[in-house]
Order: C-alpha cells, then structure tokens, then sequence
C-alpha cells in the first residue's frame, strides 16, 4: 500500500440510480416507491429545451412535497455548454428544500467544470444559509472527461460518485454504434485457425469502466455504470452488471422500473458470496493464530490480500443490509 491510504468512498447504498424526466411528473412518486437507492429526476437529456422551465418547477415541487424516504436524491442540471445549467443550479437550490442531497453534472470535461459549478453551489448555499452542504455527482461521457477523469474525480470535496454515459460517450468518441451500453455487433473478435471460427464479443466499455473505477478508488468516489438502453434486453442488461460488478463499480442506471430489480441483484452480494468470504475471513485467522500468512481454501491459495478480497463483500453487504 501507498503511504497515502486509498480513502473510503461514501458510506450509502448506490447499487441502482433511477432516473425519470423532470418533465414527466406523473411519474415521480412511481420512483419513489422503488426500490432504487438514488432517484436522479432529470433536467437534461431527457428533457426538450421547451420544457426546461416547467421540469425545473415540476423537480423543486418534488423535492419539497414527495417523501423519498432513505434514498438518496439527485438532480442532474444540464450541461456547462448550455445556457441553461446556471438557472438549474440557482433556482434548484434557492427554492428546494434541504431534502435534495447531489447534483449531477454532466458531460463534465475537466476539473475546471466541478470549479465554477461548486463555486456557484458555494455561493447559493451561503446567501440562503442552506444546512446541508450540496455533494456531487458527475458522468463521463465525453473524450476530454475520459482524459481527464482523474482531475476530475479529485476536484472538489463535494465530489460522491462518477457515472460512465455510455450514449454520450460513443457520440464523443465517434463510435460507429446508436447502441446505449452492452455488446456491439461490430465490436468482436474472430478465433484464429482453419475452418469455422468462433466469434467472441468483447466489452467496448471496459476500458472507460476501469478509468472510472480506478480514479474513484483513488479519490473516494463511488464507482457507477450508466445507461443500457434496451429494457426489453434483460439479460443483456444483466450480463452488462456483472461485467461492471466485476471490475468494481457499486451500482449501475435504470432508464425503466424494470432494470432497479435486475441491478438490485447484481450489485447485492449474494449469500453464497458472503459465505464464501466470511468462510475466507475464518480460514485466514486461523492461519494467524498457526503464525502463517496463508492458507488454502477449498483448494486454493488465500492470503493476506485475500482479506481485503473478502472484506470489500462482506463491508459491501453490511453496508446494504445498514
Ligand atoms: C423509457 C421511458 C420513456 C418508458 O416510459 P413508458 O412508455 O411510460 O414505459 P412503460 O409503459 O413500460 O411504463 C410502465 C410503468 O412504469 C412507469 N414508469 C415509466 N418510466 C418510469 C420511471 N423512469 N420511473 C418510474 N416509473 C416509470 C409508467 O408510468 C408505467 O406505470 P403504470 O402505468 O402505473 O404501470 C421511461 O421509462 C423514461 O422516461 N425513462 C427515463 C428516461 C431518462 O430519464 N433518460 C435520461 C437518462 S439516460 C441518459 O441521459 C443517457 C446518458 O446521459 C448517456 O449519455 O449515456
Ligand atoms: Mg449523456
């Protein structure tokens, strides 16, 4: 380990963000009543630019009137190219209650992004003597957010999580697919050898997926997937967790009630897992007690770093349980 210790990121349950239209309201106490841990009611993408002036309205009535119980609350402005960020910032703050815990920015480019919206949140914030300091969350989904993203995750104390935009993101990048998420069909590998060759299809999203996860871990963020678009594809949007799971994020994005469920499971550590690590936990102490730093479990080798393995689930899975 570095003599600087790698900080713990919030202490909350993330494991699926459900986002809804702050020009839909016939919806927000549907998302509500999930089972989602963040409710992102949305004033960007999702909604036209037309509607941008009542889906403002529409989200600081929520965030005043509708009981969110323990979830945690989020708002995503619109992006710093647009004219409309700063009305969302001021006017969001300056009339919602202190119910409203993040911010979502998007299409964050560099650290000098997370500068000028805090500075504004700082102001607001101080002038109307909010208690509850605003944190943030931020999506990479651009060329300059993926160069950047570790300025980014280090930007400001008020810095919670980081979400890859797939969508937003292969438009960045010029990649040739209208897909959100999940397997493409150009994206894949043919076998070597003579006669009919296996195709495999890789992850085109792992690599923003380990920049993401590894800028988090550096600076205390949690790590989050975004979007898969197809919600009638739940098996693809499944195997897309576990992919995400795997390489450390915490949670992923519902676009539909139908995915809080699926990324519930995935990002859940299942019983067997938490056995498994507490039987390694176990195993490994009493290696201790015999003076020896490792063991074998179950056939294999488990050593130290095999506590920190089994600590990140069964943390993971206390932290859930609360
Ligand atoms: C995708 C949708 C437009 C689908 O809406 P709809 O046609 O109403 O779906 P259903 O008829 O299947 O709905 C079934 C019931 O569920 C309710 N519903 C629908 N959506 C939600 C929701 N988000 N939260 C809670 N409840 C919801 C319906 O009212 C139906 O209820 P009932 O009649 O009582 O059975 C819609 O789901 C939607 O708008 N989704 C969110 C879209 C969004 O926010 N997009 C922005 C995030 S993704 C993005 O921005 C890309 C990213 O930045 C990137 O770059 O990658
Ligand atoms: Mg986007």
């Amino acid at each position: 380990m570095s003599f600087k210790v790698q900080p713990a990121p919030p202490a909350r349950p993330n494991r699926c963000q459900l986002f809804g239209p702050g020009s839909r309201p016939a919806i927000f106490e549907k998302m509500a009543a999930s089972a989602a841990d963040v409710i992102n009611l949305d004033l960007e993408d999702s909604v036209s630019p037309a509607d941008k002036p009542a889906a403002r309205a529409n989200v600081i009535a929520a965030i005043n009137d509708i009981d969110w119980g323990t979830k945690t609350l989020s708002v995503r402005i619109n992006g710093l190219d647009t004219p409309f960020w700063y009305r969302d910032v001021v006017e969001v703050l300056e009339e919602a209650g202190e119910r409203l815990d993040v911010i979502m920015i998007p299409k964050v480019g560099c650290a000098g992004d997370i500068y000028a919206v805090d500075a504004l949140v700082s102001a607001i914030e101080a002038a109307k003597g909010r208690a509850k300091r605003i944190g943030f969350e931020v999506i990479i989904e651009t060329a300059a957010g993926l160069a950047h993203v570790e300025e980014i995750a280090a930007a400001s104390p008020r810095m919670q999580a980081m979400s890859l935009g797939a969508a937003d993101y292969a438009a960045s990048m010029g990649m040739q697919t209208t897909g959100i998420g999940g397997t493409q069909a150009g994206y894949y590998m043919l076998a070597d050898g003579p006669g009919e060759r296996a195709v495999s299809q890789p992850d085109p999203w792992h690599f923003p997926t380990v920049a993401i996860v590894s800028a988090c871990r550096t600076h205390g963020l949690l790590p989050v997937d975004g979007p898969f678009g197809d919600f009638s594809d739940d098996a693809g949007f499944t195997a897309q967790a576990r992919r995400s799971a795997t390489l450390g994020m915490v949670g992923k994005w519902a676009i539909h009630p139908k995915q809080v469920a699926l990324a519930n499971e995935v990002f859940t550590p299942s019983e067997a897992q938490v056995t498994e690590a507490r039987e390694i936990l176990a195993a490994m102490a009493e290696a201790e007690k015999a003076g020896q730093g490792a063991a074998v479990y179950k056939g294999r080798l488990v050593d130290l770093a095999s506590i920190r393995q089994a600590q990140v689930i069964v943390r993971q899975a206390e932290m859930i349980a609360g």
